[in-house]
């Protein structure tokens, strides 16, 4: 960025769907320079509706089209002193050549995806640049008309860095702090990502999903599986929530009436959320699971640990991907 202090950064939004549209949106909102970049599948919905971005806390406002600063194409990255990359898992490689070949060598990137080593990708093509992981505690679900909503709370958590970045992004209706510990808590992150496939599979609301004690369950016992796998490689992780990671387990297989009392923090979903990859799979496109699930798999292999929750879901969703989504039960998944 060319300034410490710079009161007003110019921001591109690398990959303008849920996340970016909502992020950018509420960031353009209280009077930032935003740009995005995007497909014209999302882009030309905004040009003829505006971008609306809500939130469970009462956020509801609309961004005309013609104020809204959209591209097709990367050049727009030349003008970034922030880029902020939201695209999925599978598309980083793509887009960090592109800001490779645009962006000003002076750009702060910032990674706001799920899973892990997307900070590395970007390195590898941008070993100069200053890149920050970071992790996204929020739900946004994409809805009908150009309207991005907001479904859950919690605050954007970006890696230390240089430059007092955190401060810059803050604006009312949205928090980034920054911190020391980002890859501990990104792991914990990667943990509630693991629930994405048990989501995208039930068919259901996440908060449906959480009342239903069968699918708890399932949550309970791969994330069980990927505490083993993640402790023998030695990875600090640090919870999302109050709750030690080692605990939620345990909470998550309670009896519905006691969970319901126990974890009423949990519950506080907007009734439509849905994980991203609930969306993606049942919009027919690929997920992100080889960046989760996928993960799990490989790092077990490394120490020699079985992760059949892991290639049960694997399977299910890549047998997805290709057949079109059907919703499964909890009980085929256990087979
Ligand atoms: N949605 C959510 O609630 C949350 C998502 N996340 C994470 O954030 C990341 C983004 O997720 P989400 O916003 O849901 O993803 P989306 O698929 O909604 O948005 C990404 C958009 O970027 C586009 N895109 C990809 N590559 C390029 C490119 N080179 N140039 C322009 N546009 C591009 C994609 O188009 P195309 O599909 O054609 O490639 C897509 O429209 C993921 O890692 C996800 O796990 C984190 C927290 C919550
Ligand atoms: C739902 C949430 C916030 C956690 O799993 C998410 O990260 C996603 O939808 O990808």
């Amino acid at each position: 960025m060319r300034s410490n202090t710079a009161p007003c950064p110019r921001i591109v939004i690398a990959g303008a769907g849920a996340i970016g549209c909502f992020v950018g949106g509420v960031l353009a909102h209280a009077g930032h320079s935003v740009s995005f970049l995007g497909r014209p599948r999302i882009l030309d919905r905004l040009r003829s509706e505006g971008l609306r971005i809500s939130d469970y806390a009462g956020l509801d406002v609309t961004l005309a089209a013609h104020t809204l600063d959209l591209h097709e194409t990367p050049e727009v990255l030349a003008h970034a002193d922030v880029i902020l990359v939201c695209v999925k898992s599978k598309a980083t490689a793509d887009i960090a050549v592109q800001i490779a070949a645009h962006a000003r060598p002076d750009a702060i990137v910032v990674s706001l995806q799920n899973g892990m080593g997307h900070a590395d990708t970007l390195r590898r093509s941008l070993p100069t640049y200053d890149i920050r992981p970071a992790m996204v505690p929020f739900n946004v679900v994409p809805m009908e008309n150009g309207r991005f909503h907001r479904s859950t709370s919690g605050d954007i958590v970006i890696g230390s860095g240089p430059h007092a970045l955190g401060q810059t992004l803050s604006v009312a209706g949205l928090r980034v702090t920054q911190s020391n510990e980002i890859e501990a808590i990104q792991w914990g992150k990667f943990l509630l990502n693991l629930n994405n496939a048990p989501n995208a599979l039930s068919g259901l609301t996440l908060h449906a999903q959480l009342l239903d004690r069968a699918w708890r369950r399932v949550m309970a016992d791969q994330m069980t599986e990927a505490l083993r796998v993640l402790r023998a490689h030695g990875c600090q992780i640090k919870p999302t929530t109050d709750v030690p990671v080692g605990l939620v387990p345990f909470i998550l297989r309670l009896p519905t009436p006691i969970f319901i009392r126990v974890a009423a923090k949990m519950l506080t979903i907007d009734p439509q959320a849905k994980t991203s990859m609930a969306h993606d799979l049942w919009a027919g496109r690929k997920t992100e699971i080889d960046a989760f699930q996928g993960r799990i798999i490989a790092m077990g292999r490394e120490k020699s640990i079985p992760t059949p929750w892991a290639d049960a879901l694997m399977s299910a969703v890549k047998a997805a991907e290709q057949n079109g989504a059907s919703v499964h039960s909890p009980e085929i998944l256990r087979r």
